[in-house]
């Protein structure tokens, strides 16, 4: 019996569309649903075993991707959110009504300063680039997977094609070795 991971990615890929040129998230709220505005297509999508991302409801995995933080505004009910862990690299700003992670933003000096991580599947539209890599798989144990499925899990994400790392991908993971080298001087700015 194959691991519900995730919606999105258990019944086959999203697919991209070349057409696709942003689009408006909204939140599950049946009532004065917020609403985030992306310009332009997404980047490094990817599938997430972190604790501190969300998941839709039984789902093992998020689905996250980043959009540039200046190519993101909240346009509808911004006054429901609230931000999740202000200590967080990640400032996740979270609808009140419904749990939902609408955006959240990279402010401090990091890597990613600058992008903000978002949830494609609350898209309203499709087309949005689909994940291409799973992070953070061991951290699904933290939200109380039992270590015996790992294996299973692992296989499953490559079968489909998202290939498991215990962090990022070896992409952003040199990325942000880079920045830090540049910052300490390791390797020229
Ligand atoms: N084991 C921890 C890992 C949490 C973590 O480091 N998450 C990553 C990935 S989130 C999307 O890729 C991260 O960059 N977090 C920064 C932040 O959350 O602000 C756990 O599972 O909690
Ligand atoms: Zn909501
Ligand atoms: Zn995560």
């Amino acid at each position: 019996m194959p691991e519900k991971l995730h919606p999105k990615i258990d019944n086959g890929l999203p697919r991209e569309s070349a057409s696709f040129a942003g689009g408006t998230l909204v939140c599950a709220c049946t009532s004065k649903p917020v609403k985030v505005k992306v310009k332009g297509q997404i980047a490094h999508n990817h599938a997430c075993g972190c604790t501190k991302c969300w998941k839709p409801d039984g789902a093992v995995f998020s689905v996250v991707a980043v959009a540039g933080t200046g190519d993101v505004t909240v346009t509808e009910n911004g006054d429901k959110l609230k931000v999740v862990d202000p200590s967080a690299t990640i400032l996740r700003h979270a609808c009140t009504g419904c749990g939902v992670h609408m955006h959240g933003p990279v402010e401090r000096d990091h890597p990613f300063k600058g992008l903000s991580f978002i949830h494609p599947e609350r898209f309203e539209e499709d087309g949005w680039s689909p994940p291409g890599f799973t992070a953070f798989v061991s951290s699904i144990i933290e939200s109380g997977v039992d270590p015996k499925r790992m294996d299973g899990i692992r296989a499953q994400l490559k079968s489909i094609g998202l290939e498991p790392y215990d962090c990022l991908n070896p992409g952003l993971m040199d990325y942000m070795a880079t920045w830090t080298a540049k910052k300490s001087g390791a390797l020229p700015a």
